[in-house]
């Protein structure tokens, strides 16, 4: 008896295009991704790392192909189905997108506060994802008083929470300096080793070289024109 678990690809890109205007930002990307991956996005500026994670979260509709995602073929997806499919994903952004009027407490709690959560579940997994990120004593402070590096882990801290079974992260530590760089993908290393699959884009491939196994998938004017294991 074979007792093996086939493993079935969390994500699933057949001939994916997607043009914007006369620019056609992704060309043809043919793609499987297995669930617990880390999938490091590179590129140059302007390559489609950003248009490639857009069109799995449904911020842009890819022109051409199919996208499935733990079966949701997102071609055909319902408005009613569509928060099922935003559920899976953990956001992060290079500028934080956290809200400068709210507590980094606010911050993270509104995911699991939007989700319909008891507020008691909701201050215990708060706390625990900022103490996991470091920030457990920062929580009544406001984004703006907060250094970079501490912004982006509340963003982490805000993209882990709701435990999404997939994290996209584009460019979290562009604007960061190494040290800082360091704390933000730990906190992300982190949680994919508790078995999220993560893609990450950034085009600086010298830091995450260093630190990070999974496969480096690179884009070049929007074509996939690598795919390697980084050991
Ligand atoms: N909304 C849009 N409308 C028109 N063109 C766009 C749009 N978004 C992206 N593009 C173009 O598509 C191409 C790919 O852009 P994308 O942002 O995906 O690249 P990127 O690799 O993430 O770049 P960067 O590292 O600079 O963020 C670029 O030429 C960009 O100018």
């Amino acid at each position: 008896m074979n007792l093996e678990i086939e493993k079935k690809p969390i994500i699933r890109m057949f001939n994916v295009s997607k043009q914007y205007g006369t620019k056609l930002a992704l060309k043809d990307i043919t793609l499987e991704i297995e669930p617990g991956e880390f999938i490091f996005v590179s590129g140059a500026s302007g390559a489609g790392k950003s248009t490639l994670l857009k069109v799995l979260y449904l911020a842009e509709k890819a022109t051409r192909g199919q996208i499935i995602i733990g079966g949701m073929n997102l071609d055909r997806i319902s408005s009613f189905k569509l928060p099922f499919l935003r559920r899976k994903f953990g956001m992060i952004f290079q500028d934080f997108k956290l809200i400068p009027t709210r507590t980094v407490f606010e911050n993270v709690a509104l995911v699991l506060e939007a989700a319909g959560e008891k507020p008691s579940i909701i201050k215990k997994r708060v706390m625990k994802v900022l103490e996991s990120t470091g920030m457990e004593t920062k929580t009544r402070a406001l984004p703006p008083t907060l250094s970079g590096g501490e912004q982006q882990r509340v963003a982490v801290a805000r993209a882990v929470v709701g435990e999404p079974e997939i994290i996209l992260a584009d460019e979290p530590t562009g604007s960061l300096d190494d040290k800082s760089a360091k704390l933000v993908l730990d906190a992300l290393m982190g949680y994919h080793k508790k078995g999220a699959t993560v893609l990450m884009a950034s085009h600086n491939i010298f830091l995450l070289e260093t630190m990070v196994r999974g496969r480096n998938i690179a884009l070049e004017q929007g074509e996939l024109v690598k795919t390697a294991t980084m050991l």
